[in-house]
């Protein structure tokens, strides 16, 4: 069964007013994702883990990842591709102030792209289901860094720069080798197997209420 982005962000607004706030979407989102990147490495202890986070929900699910993984004792690094005081959402903007807290995590932003570390896993929180239009700065330079450099790479919801409900691309995008989309498949990504590698949808907690009369 797959569903329209449309349909998802009335499912989430729905679920949202029923008290499933979008916070633990948010975090049910980062954990079913970190589970399933698990499975591909019996040990991400010490591995050194890059995680490119965007303004909106798409990098507040990065940023819940980077707090779980920094307890399996990964090194972490969260590239904020733009200034915290952007960040886009309330849900979003708790998961970056837990970070602040955490010295576990290395937190950077802005658009500089040189790391003092090999990545062996990139995650692309970068773009989801809010993408439009050609990929601006800094996204864009993320985007080459990411299919420039050889390693893991993971997708959340949807590797970035595919339009997850045509399927088309746009000018950029990443290729990647797992995805994980949340809640139900969106209409577009299984049509870009070649980008999105492994493709899994996770549930994350929505009643199944919130989809009455909208699926
Ligand atoms: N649905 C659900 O149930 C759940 C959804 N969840 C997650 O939320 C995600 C959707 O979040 P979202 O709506 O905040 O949009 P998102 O994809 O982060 O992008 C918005 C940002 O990108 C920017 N931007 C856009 N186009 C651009 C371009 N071409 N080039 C450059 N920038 C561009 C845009 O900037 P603006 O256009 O506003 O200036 C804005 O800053 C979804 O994919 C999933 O991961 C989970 O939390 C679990 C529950
Ligand atoms: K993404």
């Amino acid at each position: 069964m797959e569903i329209t982005v449309d349909q998802m962000y009335q499912i989430e607004n729905k679920g949202h007013d029923m008290g499933f706030l979008k916070k633990f979407m948010m975090e049910n989102a980062g954990a079913a994702a970190v589970r399933r990147l698990l499975t591909k490495f019996d040990d991400v202890a010490s591995k050194n883990i890059l995680i490119f986070v965007g303004l909106g929900n798409n990098g507040g699910d990065g940023l819940v990842m980077a707090r779980h993984l920094a307890g399996y004792g990964s090194n972490v690094t969260v590239m904020l591709l733009g200034d915290p005081e952007k960040i886009k959402t309330e849900e979003s903007n708790w998961n970056w102030s837990i970070l602040k807290k955490m010295p576990s995590v290395n937190l950077m932003s802005g658009n500089s792209l040189d790391f003092d570390f090999k990545p062996d896993i990139i995650i692309d929180g970068i773009l989801g289901t809010g993408i439009s239009g050609e990929i601006r700065e800094p996204y864009a330079s993320a985007i080459n860094y990411i299919n420039n450099t050889d390693c893991y790479k993971f997708a959340v919801d949807v590797p970035s720069g595919l339009d997850p409900q045509t399927g088309n691309t746009a000018n950029i995008f990443t290729k990647c080798d797992m995805t994980v989309t949340f809640h139900k498949m969106k209409e577009g990504i299984p049509k870009r197997k070649d980008l999105t590698g492994e493709l899994y949808a996770e549930k994350i907690g929505i009643p199944v209420e919130a989809e009455e009369g909208i699926v």
